[in-house]
């Protein structure tokens, strides 16, 4: 038990693979897997080292001969022969060390059902005999995370926990989630991905298809940021020579050609989603600063002024520039509108309420962070299961959650 906890934070998009101690992970490669499967055999059926097949970046310059696919959708996994193959490469090709000798620790979204823990559990202690194992929610992890950069330590707060495929606001009570209050918001960075994509098509961008995704991505992280207003900014781009514009230079990932594009307007119109949704998709009407209200709103009211005031943001898509600044600006106006309605009334002066974001330095992995300092800390050890406890009672000892700091 000497030796450094491994952690796996496997998202949607992106796994974050490390070792505990360290301040960021060795690895942040993309949780994509590509088998080729071999003729009359389902890759089901076959045994992981009979396999051909490759995970992250690689399993991308692979797809061409291989079956591309993610194991995990919304923070979930949702194939576990695909999940063992992608943590077999990442323990044996990418970290090479020997799980006999390491705890594990694997995270989970909010509300990940008992019978998945059970499933991670069986996985690692059964196909990789691991040493010790720990699951632990991320969001919690995030905050844990936090209190590396503050005074007032704390396990209370809202996470605005935003990756590739989902966006979860989850509050926070001393180490505990309040499920019942947890939201979930179905815009996340892969649609912001298409949405540039979407206007790149409509102008008729000449990007071979195959690139098409990936260029759509990098212009996202490199030029979309989040504006005052939308109508405001509509008119800094009026002029087709305004210094608003950028110019993307590459090359196409899959087909080598290179490109040079201009970017307009999806620069903030991509990320105005979380704020204008019901102007730019179908599938949601909900500003995040309303959701983010609703919830505290919801949770019980002598815990709101906390919640309110250590809102952490987590996660890829909560990097783009003037996201926390925005958020803080729209959730204010919209208690301090409450308060004034409240002093109309009723007659009486209601206590100020300060709504406070945080952006740690290591938000793109937060929830990773998190998890190497919680690994770290001498409280980790009365949380994980042994590989004694596994052989004594079986998978279910992963069925219930341990809450940590509680
Ligand atoms: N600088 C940036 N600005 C905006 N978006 C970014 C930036 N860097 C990364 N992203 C986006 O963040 C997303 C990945 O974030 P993250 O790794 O937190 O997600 P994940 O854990 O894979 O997904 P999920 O939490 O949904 O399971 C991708 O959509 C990526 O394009």
């Amino acid at each position: 038990m000497d030796k450094p906890v491994v952690i796996f934070d496997n998202g949607s998009g992106y796994s974050k693979i490390g070792l505990a101690g360290n301040n960021e992970p060795n690895y942040i490669i993309p949780s994509a897997i590509a088998c080729r499967e071999v003729v009359g055999v389902p890759v089901s059926r076959m045994q992981c080292e009979d396999l051909d097949y490759f995970i992250g970046d690689e399993a991308f310059r692979n797809q061409q001969t291989h079956n591309l696919s993610f194991p995990v959708r919304e923070g979930q996994v949702n194939n576990w022969d695909e999940i063992e193959r992608y943590w077999q490469r990442s323990i044996y090709s990418l970290m090479r060390v020997e799980p006999q000798e390491h705890v594990f620790m694997l995270t989970e979204p909010p509300m990940n059902p008992p019978e998945n823990r059970e499933q991670m559990a069986e996985i690692m202690f059964e196909t990789f005999d691991v040493a010790g194992l720990y699951i632990g929610v991320q969001a919690v992890l995030a905050l844990f995370g936090c209190n590396s950069y503050k005074d007032n330590k704390t396990l209370t707060g809202t996470v605005i926990d935003s990756g590739d495929g989902v966006t979860h606001i989850i509050p926070i009570a001393h180490g505990y989630v309040i499920s019942s209050c947890i939201k979930h918001i179905p815009i996340a960075g892969r649609d912001i991905t298409k949405y540039v994509v979407k206007a790149l098509r409509d102008r008729k961008e000449q990007i071979h298809p195959e690139d098409i995704m990936d260029v759509g991505r990098e212009i996202k992280e490199k030029f979309c940021y989040v504006c005052k207003t939308m109508e405001s900014e509509v008119k800094k781009f009026a002029d087709p020579g305004s210094d608003k514009f950028r110019i993307y230079e590459g090359v196409g990932k899959t087909t080598g050609t290179p490109l040079r594009i201009k970017v307009g307007t999806e620069r903030f119109l991509g990320p105005e989603v979380f704020f204008s949704p019901g102007k730019l998709t179908k599938d949601w009407d909900k500003p995040l600063d309303e959701c983010v209200d609703t919830t505290i709103q919801n949770c019980p009211i002598d815990l709101r002024r906390d919640l309110y005031s250590n809102i952490v943001l987590s996660g890829g898509t909560t990097l783009f520039n003037n996201f926390n600044k925005r958020l803080g600006d729209e959730m204010q106006r919209r208690i301090d509108d409450r308060l004034r309605k409240y002093r109309e009334t009723s007659g009486r002066e209601p206590q100020p309420i300060k709504c406070s974001i945080f952006s740690p330095p290591t938000q793109r992995y937060a929830v990773w962070y998190g998890a190497s300092q919680f690994a770290s800390s001498s409280d980790f050890k009365n949380v994980v299961h042994t590989r004694e406890q596994y052989l004594e009672y079986g998978p279910s000892i992963a069925r219930r959650n341990v809450v940590f700091g509680g």
